[in-house]
């Protein structure tokens, strides 16, 4: 795993902007697998800058969301689906029927976890995707004890996950209890992969990426299992690491 420290949040996001706009840039085709959270707002704060600047084109590109809450629709402001609109699609060039998120109001859920994987086996694979981390070390909505074989599939929420996700909604009662998400071998699948982190409250979730062997009760360290993974975190994500173990330090 290659790592890079950046010395904040902005930082962080500017370096995994870099890169996601120069894999467009090389390749307008490209499959780009997105996450939602606090961590990648930032990312996408500069790929809309730079789209508006520089008119990186998103015409040809195609995007596949993690997950989504079950039982929120895409016009509820705490879906995934609004998210994604809100801080990016609609201010890129992107078609709207190139962006692709699972539906967490599908009639049949697991019809729509069986269509959401094959969607992703027909554009090919994901080519480069973008994840944050959960406090837990989930990835995805995949938490721990999830079986690193995991395809898209319907799961419980923990409890610390719903309390952290909480800010967003009006009370904790609120939080969906269950959600959609690719699997975590659907996350190994794509060709490329950026986790992002930032703040104190991931650094006990990076230590324990970087120094824990692969284990199902720790989900990112599926990760290990790959051989192209980026960190992109910022220095209080990064307090627990030793420095010897960073690729660059910005
Ligand atoms: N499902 C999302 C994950 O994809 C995200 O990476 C993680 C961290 O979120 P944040 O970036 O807000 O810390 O938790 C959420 O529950």
């Amino acid at each position: 795993m290659k790592i890079i420290k950046t010395a904040n949040y902005e930082e962080m996001g500017l370096e995994a902007a870099k890169i996601i706009i120069e894999k467009v840039r090389s390749n307008p085709g490209t499959v780009l697998g997105l996450a939602t959270g606090s961590t990648p707002r930032g990312v996408y704060k500069y790929m809309v800058d730079d789209h508006q600047q520089k008119a990186t084109n998103y015409e040809e590109v195609r995007t596949v969301n993690l997950d989504e809450y079950v039982g929120l629709p895409e016009t509820d402001e705490n879906s995934y689906h609004f998210f994604m609109k809100q801080h990016l699609f609609n201010h890129l060039n992107i078609p709207k029927n190139q962006t692709f998120l699972p539906s967490g109001v599908a009639e049949n859920l697991d019809v729509e976890c069986k269509r959401y994987e094959k969607l992703i086996k027909n554009l090919g694979g994901v080519d480069l995707q973008i994840l944050g981390i959960g406090r837990n070390g989930h990835i995805g909505f995949n938490e721990p004890g999830t079986s690193f074989k995991s395809r898209t599939q319907i799961v419980d929420l923990a409890e610390s996950t719903r309390m952290a996700n909480a800010r967003f909604f009006t009370s904790y009662e609120d939080v969906p209890t269950k959600a959609i998400t690719v699997g975590i071998s659907t996350i190994l699948d794509s060709k490329e992969i950026l986790l992002l982190a930032s703040g104190s409250s991931k650094a006990e979730a990076i230590k324990k990426l970087l120094e824990d062997e692969a284990n199902e009760q720790f989900p990112a360290s599926a990760l290990k299992h790959h051989d192209q993974v980026t960190i992109i975190a910022d220095e209080e994500a990064l307090q627990l690491v030793e420095k010897e173990r960073l690729s660059y330090d910005r």
